[in-house]
């Protein structure tokens, strides 16, 4: 395949064996220009600055989401399997976890599920065992 051929000529750093290297997002913000060019899709960073001329969706989505967490574009887009085979190419680490954490992108997302969620069950669970018991006790 000629895609596979390009990722290996290239001598892909994290291909090998061996930990992934770790960026934190502000690394990654940097690389936002189609001199360089990274993105984050589910964790993962790629450098996709070589891929920006042979993208099908074209260069321009590419260069909007540089330097940012595009795993909402790329899944929006509905890519196909090939295309998510294709990341592989273009994998150069990990994203930092603490740096993930302080994406405000997800950070809203996990205050809302770790806390208002579970924090607003309990308080209906609570209102609705005090009005039962209110409500038995007095019939
Ligand atoms: C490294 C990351 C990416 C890879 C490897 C990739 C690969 C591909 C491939 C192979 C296609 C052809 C259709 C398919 O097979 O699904 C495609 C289409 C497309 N991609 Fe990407 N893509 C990437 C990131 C993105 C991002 C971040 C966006 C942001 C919006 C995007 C937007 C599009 C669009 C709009 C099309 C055209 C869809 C169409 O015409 O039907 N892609 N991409």
């Amino acid at each position: 395949m000629e895609g596979g051929r390009r990722g290996e000529a290239a001598g892909t750093t994290a291909s090998g064996d061996g930990p992934a290297p770790v960026f934190t997002l502000e690394e990654v913000a940097k690389r936002n220009s189609s001199r360089e060019a990274w993105l984050v899709i589910h964790g993962r960073v790629y450098d996709v600055t070589r891929f920006l001329a042979e993208h099908p969706g074209g260069e321009e989505v590419l260069l909007e989401q540089a330097g940012k967490d595009a795993t909402e574009s790329f899944e929006d887009v509905g890519h196909s399997t090939d295309a998510r085979e294709m990341l592989k190419q273009y994998f150069i680490g990990e994203v930092h976890p603490v740096s993930a954490s302080c994406n405000p992108q997800t950070s809203t997302k996990a205050f809302w599920s770790t806390w208002l969620i579970p924090i607003f069950g309990a308080l209906v669970l609570g209102l609705m065992y005090r009005y039962y018991m209110v409500d038995g006790k007095s019939s």
